[in-house]
């Protein structure tokens, strides 16, 4: 699949069955993953892989922390075991010049190089946040360290409608694009060189 197919094919997938990728195919996929853009190679991120009931943890630390009941706990605990392999992201800020938004940025372009390598290879994903993302029960749970803090997970299996080539028509975002020399007809007008100077 070429880059631009693989582009506009992709999509985030909400229904995700087995097969995922094993460790080492992860493992393989996250590597050609790394070569994305990453200003001073900080690698500033790491991944955390939840199969079988450890997904439904990261449910039932959230209904422990919201006093969900019985049912809300049960709806939680299914909710996270939703896909075969959820592959956390945690972000690892360096103490470095690199300011920590590009290292931020970095993390950012790391994910979603491995959503296309995923999908390239008819895997699906979909990167998750929301309560997850924010909650001190699951940051717990996953041993998060320090400044780290973990930016949601990347649910991953197989979709249930196949990855068929569903092309999209990207939207018109021409709007977004101004080339410099019509700014410059905006432009302040540069103040004269007055007095003697
Ligand atoms: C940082 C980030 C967080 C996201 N969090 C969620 C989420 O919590 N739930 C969800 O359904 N989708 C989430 N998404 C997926 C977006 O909703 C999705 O990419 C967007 O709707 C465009 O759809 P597409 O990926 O199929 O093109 C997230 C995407 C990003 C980049």
């Amino acid at each position: 699949m070429d880059v631009m197919t693989a582009v506009l094919t992709r999509r985030s997938e909400h229904t995700l069955r087995a097969p995922a990728p094993d460790d080492e195919e992860f493992a393989y996929l996250l590597r050609g993953a790394s070569l994305a853009p990453d200003h001073g190679r900080l690698r500033p991120w790491r991944w955390i892989l939840l199969r079988s009931d450890e997904r439904a943890e990261l449910g039932l630390r959230i209904a422990e922390e919201t006093g969900a009941d019985a049912a809300a706990t049960e709806a939680l605990r299914a909710k996270y075991q939703r896909a075969p392999l959820s592959a956390a992201l945690v972000f690892v800020p360096r103490a470095h010049r690199i300011p920590e938004w590009e290292q931020l940025a970095a993390a950012s372009c790391v994910a979603h190089a491995l959503m296309l390598l995923l999908h390239a290879r008819e895997y699906g994903s979909i990167w998750r946040t929301g309560q997850l993302a924010t909650s001190p029960g699951v940051g717990r749970f996953l041993g998060l360290r320090g400044p780290e803090r973990l930016l949601g997970v990347l649910d991953i299996g197989t979709p249930e409608t196949g990855t068929a080539q569903r092309r999209r028509i990207p939207d018109d975002v021409s709007a977004t694009i101004t080339r410099f020399e019509e700014l410059s007809s905006h432009r302040p007008e540069s103040t004269p060189a007055t007095g003697d100077g």
